[in-house]
């Protein structure tokens, strides 16, 4: 057996003896807290490690309890520690999550006398949240808006890291745990793995709880099996499933109730059982990996906050830069209303903006106004105009970009031999690659050395490969954006001949 089978079975029972169940019945089970309904598995391409089911879940089970004294919370820390309690108390300014980070990285300290060391060891030891992507990635994004956030997401950790290093000081941590490296892995950690608790608002770690991997919200009726209303009156605690949906404040109210939903399908923390409970938002089969909605993301959200993103991804959103006379006549839209869905659609608000800035504005009369707040098509004159503006648009920003969408999907694949240990690629082969992969090789010092596949170079390219699947998805909305417009272009001026021809 090895090293990290051992530990991970020792994770396992000494969850067990802290009372975390997938079982009603948690004193059956001393040597394992899973078993019940589920077990931990690998899972390459969706997520990799995860929580499969054992047997046959029914929608709105049960699936995992645990206590409140099992989870990593600043109060449960600060509890145990009084050095750590009147340090924190001294640093009121500092927000929840710095706060939180700042605990468990004073936690890590303790080593083997930390009371949660068997789960500390399972934490992964690297993110590839956008926070943590260099130079080279950042820009490997194409993408101006996603290049701003990414630059956004690290001056935001780099100032929450100054000024939390008075109280890091004051709790003579090694000089290690001080560092911004550390920082990093603190802060992505309770980014990409705390869940919502109603008395913190960075939320709680909570062991095995946060070995589920995720699933997007969706329609999940075909595989309904038994009332949703069943779960609600089971949780009335259940505000919120994760953490991270507190982030999505002041959505579209439409995306907001479907999210709701969706958090008490998943469970929360219920104060009768003074546990973490999570539910079974779907009915799974035997093996099938068992998900959790951690809330309603885009693919540079899940980036942003997670480290990955989905190739299939209905809340993704594809942003284009529009023109400023544009936003100004969709001021009863918010801006971040006016996007592309991810199959090339256009959004409401998008395409009722654009039936309304392509009419002359003499023409702006009552009626149109209503037509356009109702959704409606103004004349089949008008919607041509759209279909073709937008699509010309869309040409122009992929044409603006540096590579193509073929050009993507060639490094992409380069990137995946590079990646693949089985090749032992000789460096004149890998600089055959193409520009990227050479400029890869430059940016972090490789150029006419042999490339050293340590562990921080296959980090390195794992964020690169993010960068450039990312902008692919995006690429390929945008040209499914010219097809779904040319198509429907073509459609209405069919339509219009043959009201022509009558
Ligand atoms: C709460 S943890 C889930 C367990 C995690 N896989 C582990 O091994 O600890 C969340 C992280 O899992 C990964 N993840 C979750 N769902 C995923 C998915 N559908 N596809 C790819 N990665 C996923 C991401 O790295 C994310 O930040």
């Amino acid at each position: 057996m090895d090293l990290e089978h051992q530990t991970m079975e020792t994770f396992l029972r000494w969850a067990a003896e802290i009372g975390i169940s997938d079982s009603i019945d948690s004193s059956r089970f001393r040597d394992s807290c899973l078993g019940h309904s589920l077990s931990v598995s690998d899972f390459p391409l969706a997520g990799g490690r995860g929580l499969g089911a054992v047997r046959e879940l029914k929608k709105g089970e049960l699936v995992l309890k645990v206590p409140r004294n099992a989870l990593l919370t600043t109060d449960s820390m600060v509890a145990k520690d009084q050095k750590l309690s009147d340090a924190v108390n001294l640093h009121g300014s500092l927000s929840s999550t710095q706060i939180l980070s700042v605990c468990l990285l004073y936690e890590m300290s303790k080593g083997k006398k930390s009371f949660w060391y068997p789960y500390l060891v399972h934490i992964p030891r690297d993110y590839d949240l956008l926070a943590t992507f260099g130079e080279f990635e950042k820009q490997a994004l194409q993408v101006e808006d996603a290049v701003w956030v990414t630059e956004k997401a690290i001056s935001k950790s780099q100032s929450e890291w100054k000024e939390a290093g008075m109280l890091m000081k004051e709790l003579e941590m090694k000089p290690k745990l001080q560092s911004f490296q550390a920082w990093l892995w603190a802060s992505a950690t309770i980014s990409s793995r705390t869940l919502h608790i109603p008395w913190d608002s960075a939320g709680c770690l909570c062991p095995v709880g946060d070995l589920f991997n995720y699933d997007a919200p969706g329609d999940d009726s075909s595989n309904s099996d038994g009332p949703e209303s069943a779960m609600l009156t089971a949780s009335p605690q259940a505000t919120s499933t994760t953490n991270q949906e507190c982030r999505n404040n002041g959505e579209e109210a439409g995306r907001v109730a479907e999210t709701q939903s969706e958090r008490l399908t998943d469970g929360g923390f219920e104060e009768d059982s003074n546990s973490y409970c999570l539910y079974a938002r779907r009915k799974y089969q035997l093996r099938e990996q068992v998900l959790l909605c951690y809330g309603t993301y885009t693919n540079l959200e899940l980036l942003e906050h997670y480290g990955f993103m989905l190739e299939e991804n209905s809340n993704d959103k594809v942003f284009i830069p529009l023109e400023t006379s544009l936003y100004s006549l969709a001021s009863s839209w918010p801006k971040d209303s006016l996007y592309i869905h991810q199959d090339g659609k256009l959004s409401f608000a998008l395409v009722s903006t654009l039936r309304l800035w392509l009419i002359p504005q003499s023409q702006r009369d009552k009626s149109v106004m209503r037509l356009v707040y109702a959704g409606s098509q103004i004349s089949v004159k008008n919607e041509i105009l759209v279909m073709n503006w937008m699509s010309k648009k869309c040409g122009s920003v992929l044409r603006d970009l540096p590579t193509s969408v073929s050009e993507d999907t060639v490094i992409l694949h380069n990137i995946d031999k590079l990646q693949d240990p089985e090749l032992c690629l000789e460096q004149k082969e890998i600089e055959a690659f193409g520009s990227e992969v050479r400029s890869f090789l430059d940016a972090n010092g490789f150029s006419g050395k042999t490339v050293d596949f340590s562990r921080k170079t296959n980090r390195m390219i794992s964020k690169w490969r993010l960068s450039v699947q990312w902008r692919l998805r995006y690429k390929r909305t945008l040209a499914d954006c010219i097809s779904y417009c040319n198509e429907k272009r073509n459609h209405l001026l069919s339509t219009q001949d043959r009201i022509g021809d009558l």
